[in-house]
């Protein structure tokens, strides 16, 4: 949107809260991605991450305190034209009506969940959408209609969709649930090789699963009960301290591999369950 010198600020959220309903979803959260930075942002159930990427996606404005975006400030700025800028991954996205892969793709160009009947793509933005569904490795399937799509497939043609505007921004909320472990891994192998295929462009990724936080991640805000437990570079964030924290449960974290694990322990009142399988399994 803005012609800005690299290395500037994406996104900039300075001491803001969030109300509805005289709670306090969020408060006095501050965040500030650069460039070529990919963000997680981890809590529990309920900690406010939708809330709080609604915020960073311009679909919400701050209670109190001020977000800019792409260096637009919410609040001076159209929110509509804002987020066409913004690439947004919504796991509530609603495609109704039977569109192909193709189409849907498209779709982010107008920022719709539709095609309108009075817009035409140009041939460019056509060659666009095909090399991502190529990208994407939605080829053969490009003529699908989404209703017959796997959930694997739809996850990756809706970042396809995100993509088609060549946004600064990406933000990618639970872009995993409901894959089966093979289908999780293709997906976070497409959002690594992101960082190659669109260099300059920041993200931030919700997850509740450290699992599924791509190899790329390079920093990470931990949110509880919507206050920052923590921010900053990946490796000094996610941290079996600092997760304990955030989730409010004793967990041991891993890191392999530029890939993260976490375990809980088990409370020993029961002993060992694989021991109490194995007793059970003997006449
Ligand atoms: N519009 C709203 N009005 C009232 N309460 C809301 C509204 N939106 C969210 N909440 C509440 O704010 C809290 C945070 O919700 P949010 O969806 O941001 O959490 P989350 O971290 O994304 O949760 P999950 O991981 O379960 O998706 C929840 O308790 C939710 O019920």
């Amino acid at each position: 949107m803005n012609d800005r010198p690299m290395g500037d600020q994406v996104l900039e959220l300075d001491d803001v809260s969030f109300r509805r309903d005289g709670r306090e979803i969020i408060s006095g959260i501050s965040l500030s991605v650069k460039a070529r930075e990919h963000w997680a942002l981890l809590g529990a159930n309920g900690a406010g991450k939708s809330t709080l990427m609604a915020l960073c996606g311009a679909v919400n404005h701050p209670s109190s305190g001020t977000v800019s975006v792409l260096g637009e400030r919410l609040g001076r700025v159209e929110m509509k034209a804002l987020r066409r800028s913004i690439g947004h991954v919504n796991p509530r996205h609603q495609i109704l009506a039977p569109l192909t892969i193709r189409q849907v793709v498209l779709t982010g160009l107008t920022g719709s969940n539709e095609l309108s009947p009075r817009w035409e793509p140009t041939h460019a933005e056509l060659a666009k959408a095909d090399a991502l569904v190529e990208q994407f490795g939605l080829a053969p399937k490009a003529g699908l209609r989404w209703p017959t799509l796997s959930q694997g497939e739809r996850g990756r043609a809706l970042i396809a969709r995100a993509l088609i505007s060549s946004p600064e921004l990406l933000l990618l909320d639970e872009p995993c649930t409901g894959l089966d472990i093979a289908a999780r891994e293709q997906l976070l192998e497409t959002i690594d090789d992101l960082a190659y295929t669109h260099p300059r462009m920041a993200s931030v990724l919700v997850t509740h699963h450290l699992e599924e936080l791509p190899a790329t991640t390079s920093h990470a805000l931990l949110i509880t009960a919507g206050q920052a437990v923590a921010a900053g570079r990946a490796a000094e964030v996610i941290t079996s301290e600092n997760i304990t924290a955030a989730f409010g449960h004793p967990i041991d974290v891993e890191y392999r591999h530029e890939r993260w694990t976490a375990r809980t322990g088990r409370s020993s009142r029961h002993g060992s369950h694989r021991r109490h399988a194995e007793e059970v399994a003997v006449p």
